[in-house]
C-alpha cells in the first residue's frame, strides 16, 4: 500500500471531491465522522472532552467533531486558538454550524490557555497536513501546556506541529499524543522511531479517498499490509518434492556463537527451504547435528572460525551468511572469496556486514542485483557513515541501494526495505518483544529460505520481514513481550505462514 506525502494527500482530497461531485465541507464532515466514530469507541461520554482547534481544515475537523460529540452527549469544551481572521472556508462554515449551547472559548494570548487536570481527555485539532512552518508563539505555548498537563491527547490526522514527511525543525513545538487518528492512510512520520513520543499509538480511519487517485499517483514509499503479504505467499504444488524449494547454504557460527547459526538454520527450515546445508567451524559440528537434525553440516578446516567456502559451492541456490561469524582475519578472507566468486543470491547479515563495511574493496565487490543486506541501524551506519536523523537514514538507504544495486532490510520497529530502484517499503508487523538477541538471525534464515524457494529478492524481503514480525505478534499472545525469545519467534512461524495462506475474503 502506498504512503502519500502531505502534498499528495491534498491532491487526493481535491481529486475525490471532483470525482464524487461533493464539496470540501462534505469531505470534512465525512472525515470528522470517521474520527468521532473511533473516538466514541475509545472514550465514554462521562468525561469532559477538551477540543483545541487551529485555523485550518484540521481545526475544521475539530469543530465538526465537537458538534458530533456534543450531539452524542459528551461534555465538550471547545477552544479556538489564535488569529481566526484567515481561517479556512470550511472552518468558518463549521463554526457557523455549532449549536447555540456549544459556545467556544477563544485563546488569543497565553493567559487564556486553560490549565488541565492530569488524564483530561483532549482532542488536538490545531494543525494537520497543512503545517508549513515550525510551530512557535501562542500555538507553541498551547502545545507546551497540553504536553505538560499529563492530559490524554488524541490528535486528529497528525500530532500538531509534526511535519508529515520531512524533518521538523528543532525550534518547532510538537504535540505528544497518546493516539493519532490518521485519515485514509498512515503518514511517513508515523513510521520513524524518532517520532514515537509524538505520534503515540496510531490508527487509520477510512474516509473514502479516491482509490483511482491512490492507485495512479507516483510514490516511492509503501507500507506492507497483510493483504500484500498474502498475495506474495506461493501455495505449494501437489506434485512437489524438496528439490523444488531450493538448497540453501548457511555460512554461520563461530566459537561461543553457534547459537546464532542454530537460530538462522531453524528459521530457514521453518521458512520452507527444501534442503539446508550449514558450513561452520569444527566446534559447531556436534551442536548443529544435535540442534538441527534436518540440516546437513559441513565442517571448516578451522576449529573456531569460518575460514573457507565449501568445494561444491555452485550447487546451492542461495547463500545466507553473517550470524555468529565474528570478524577474524580468516573469516574476512572467506567473505572476500564469497563476494568474488558466488553466482547465486546472497543474504548478508551481522558480522558479514561488519566485515564488508570495514573495507571499501569488499563493498565494491558486492555483486549487483544479487544481494540482500539485513543490517540493524548500527550496522547500517558502519556501511554508510553516521546519520543525522531518521529522514537522513532513509536518504542513505535509497542512495546505498541505488549505488550498490542491492536490497537492504534496515531493521527497526518498522523495518524499512530499500530496493535498487529507489523504493522504500515499511513493515507493519512486529513488537517490542523482538528487541532481544537472535531475532535478526531468525530473519536471515527466513529470507534465505524464501530466496531459495525462488521468490524474487524484493518478494523475499517483503514477505520475510512481514512474516518474521507476524510470528512475533502471534508469540506475544502466548509468551508476552518481556519473555519473548528468538526461539519463540521461530516456534510461531508455522502459525504465521498458516495465517497468510488462508484464502482471502
Ligand atoms: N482538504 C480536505 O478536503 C480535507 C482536509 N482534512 C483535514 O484538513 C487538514 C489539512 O488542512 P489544511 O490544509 O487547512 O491545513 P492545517 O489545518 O493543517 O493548517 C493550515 C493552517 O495553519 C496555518 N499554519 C500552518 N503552519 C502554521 C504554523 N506553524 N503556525 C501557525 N499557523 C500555521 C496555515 O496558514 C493555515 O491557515 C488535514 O490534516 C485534515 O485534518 C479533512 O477534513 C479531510 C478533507
Ligand atoms: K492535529
Amino acid at each position: 500500500m502506498k504512503l502519500l506525502t502531505a502534498a499528495q494527500t491534498r491532491e487526493a482530497d481535491a481529486f475525490t471531491i471532483k470525482e464524487e461531485g461533493i464539496t470540501s465541507t462534505d469531505l470534512m464532515e465525512r472525515a470528522a465522522k470517521a474520527f468521532t466514530c473511533w473516538f466514541e469507541n475509545k472514550f465514554q461520554p462521562t468525561e469532559e472532552v477538551h477540543i483545541f482547534c487551529g485555523p485550518g481544515n484540521n481545526g475544521g475537523d475539530g469543530l465538526v467533531a465537537a458538534r458530533l460529540l456534543h450531539e452524542r452527549n459528551y461534555h465538550v469544551k471547545l477552544y479556538l486558538v489564535g488569529d481566526l481572521a484567515n481561517a479556512s472556508d470550511d472552518f468558518k462554515v463549521n463554526q457557523e454550524r455549532l449549536p447555540q449551547d456549544l459556545k467556544p472559548q477563544f485563546i488569543q494570548q497565553e493567559t487564556e490557555i486553560p490549565q488541565l487536570q492530569q488524564k483530561t481527555c483532549v482532542i488536538d485539532a490545531l494543525f494537520g497536513t497543512g503545517l508549513n512552518r515550525p510551530v512557535i508563539g501562542l500555538y507553541a505555548q498551547v502545545i507546551s501546556i497540553l504536553n505538560d498537563s499529563g492530559a490524554c491527547i488524541t490528535s486528529v490526522d497528525m500530532p500538531s506541529g509534526l511535519y508529515t514527511d520531512s524533518q521538523t525543525p528543532d525550534e518547532g513545538a510538537i504535540i505528544k499524543a497518546a493516539y493519532t487518528i490518521s485519515f485514509e492512510l498512515p503518514k511517513l512520520a508515523f513510521l520513524l522511531p524518532q517520532h514515537e513520543q509524538y505520534v503515540g499509538k496510531w490508527h487509520v480511519v477510512k474516509i473514502g479517498l479516491s482509490q483511482q487517485f491512490i492507485s495512479e499517483v507516483e510514490t516511492g514509499l509503501y507500507f506492507i499490509t497483510q493483504q500484500d503479504a498474502q498475495h506474495l505467499v506461493k501455495p505449494r504444488k501437489k506434485f512437489s518434492h524438496k528439490g523444488l524449494y531450493g538448497h540453501a547454504l548457511l555460512l554461520c557460527g563461530g566459537f561461543g556463537k553457534m547459537g546464532a547459526a542454530v537460530l538462522a538454520a531453524r528459521a530457514c527450515l521453518r521458512g520452507g527451504v527444501g534442503l539446508l546445508t550449514i558450513q561452520a567451524p569444527q566446534v559447531g559440528y556436534t551442536v548443529l547435528q544435535t540442534a538441527v537434525p534436518e540440516a546437513m553440516t559441513l565442517t571448516d578446516k578451522n576449529r573456531k572460525h569460518l575460514s573457507e567456502l565449501p568445494n561444491e559451492i555452485t550447487k546451492f541456490d542461495v547463500i545466507g551468511t553473517g550470524p555468529g561469524l565474528g570478524t577474524e582475519r580468516v573469516t574476512k578472507t572467506a567473505i572476500g572469496q564469497l563476494l568474488a566468486t558466488a553466482q547465486q543470491p546472497l543474504v548478508i547479515d551481522a558480522d558479514a556486514i561488519n566485515i564488508i563495511a570495514g573495507s571499501e574493496k569488499l563493498k565494491a565487490q558486492l555483486p549487483k542485483n544479487k544481494v540482500i543486506l539485513t543490517p540493524h541501524p548500527k550496522e547500517f551506519e558502519r556501511l554508510v557513515g553516521k546519520v543525522k536523523n531518521d529522514y537522513d537514514r532513509l536518504q542513505h538507504l535509497r542512495e546505498f541501494c541505488a549505488e550498490y544495486q542491492c536490497y537492504v532490510t534496515l531493521k527497526g520497529s518498522h523495518t524499512a526495505i530499500g530496493t535498487p530502484e529507489g523504493k522504500v517499503y515499511f513493515n507493519t508487523t512486529g513488537n517490542s518483544g523482538m528487541a532481544t538477541g537472535g531475532t535478526g538471525d531468525v530473519l536471515t534464515g527466513i529470507i534465505t529460505a524464501l530466496v531459495g524457494q525462488q521468490y524474487t529478492l524484493e518478494e523475499a524481503c517483503l514477505l520475510g520481514v512481514y512474516v518474521h514480525g507476524l510470528s512475533a505478534d502471534l508469540a506475544l499472545h502466548t509468551v508476552g513481550a518481556i519473555s519473548m525469545t528468538a526461539s519463540d519467534v521461530i516456534d510461531h512461524l508455522p502459525k504465521a505462514f498458516l495465517h497468510l495462506s488462508q484464502p482471502m475474503p
